[in-house]
């Protein structure tokens, strides 16, 4: 169902939208919809098809393995996804879903946040006619170096990723919890009941009830913990000297 003004609208431009379901029938993403926040179109390019068989591949110039995404139902599909924006409003931002994008991160992830419209293009087979990617694509995302069967896994991880971040749709306890990844350091260790699992306790501090102690704590198992397992994170990052210290004091005991 399409909603009248939401904060932002993706459509999502795929041979497979019953796969949407997981993004658009639960958590976040669902509440978002529900509440009008967000909206989530999804439109078939076999939709677009004239021939009997509704042919939505089509072979390589120059042969090779496997078939491309026929044109004329892909670019059909792209123009209805455009067509269905508010007038007045700035035109949806095409994103083409590929092994050959940019890696998605937060900071991309945060960009596109601002936009009011994506139009998402989850290709199959091994991809789309670069005539039309030249015509039609703002931009390529990549979820990672790693072969998936076609872009929807990457497009549902953009609704997802970028919903959260759009204003007003996480409540503040959980909008807390996202400042994490966004500052740059991984997540510190969690423990819930019992207190002693397995033989192991809950470190004591956790249990101390003084929070100061505690959030240090957490921020130095946070820096320690990213310069441990993702020193690229920690490159980037500027600490503070109160950080510097934290670090430093993790990094003794490794000495
Ligand atoms: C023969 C070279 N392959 C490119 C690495 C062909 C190919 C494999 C898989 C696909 C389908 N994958 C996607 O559409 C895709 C879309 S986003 C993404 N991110 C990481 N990995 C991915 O495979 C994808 C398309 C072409």
């Amino acid at each position: 169902m399409t909603t009248s003004n939401p904060i932002l609208r993706f459509s999502a431009i795929s041979l497979f939208p019953e796969m949407f379901a997981a993004v658009t029938e639960s958590g976040v993403v669902g509440r978002a919809i529900k509440k009008g926040k967000v909206a989530v179109d999804l439109i078939n390019p076999r939709d677009f098809t004239t021939d009997r068989h509704r042919t939505v591949d089509d072979r390589p110039y120059g042969g090779g393995p496997g078939m491309l995404m026929k044109v004329e139902p892909l670019e059909k599909a792209i123009e209805f996804a455009q067509s269905s924006q508010p007038d007045g409003n700035r035109p949806g931002k095409v994103i083409y879903l590929s092994p050959q994008g940019e890696k998605i991160d937060h900071q991309m992830v945060s960009q596109l946040s601002q936009e009011e419209h994506l139009i998402l293009l989850a290709g199959r087979y091994e991809g789309i006619d670069e005539r039309l990617l030249n015509k039609h694509v703002d931009l390529e995302l990549s979820l990672g170096d790693f072969v998936l069967s076609g872009g929807e896994l990457a497009a549902m991880a953009v609704i997802d990723s970028v919903t959260r971040l759009v204003p007003e749709v996480l409540g503040h306890k959980e909008s807390a919890e996202q400042d994490s990844f966004a500052d740059g350091l991984l997540d510190h260790q969690h423990y819930t009941r019992p207190e002693v699992y397995d033989g192991n306790r809950v470190p004591q501090v956790l249990l101390s009830g003084n929070h100061q102690v505690i959030e240090s704590w957490r921020l130095q198992q946070r820096l320690g913990r990213t310069w441990l397992r993702r020193p690229d994170l920690l490159a980037r990052k500027k600490l503070t000297e109160q950080e510097e210290k934290l670090l430093s004091m993790f990094q003794a005991q490794f000495e």
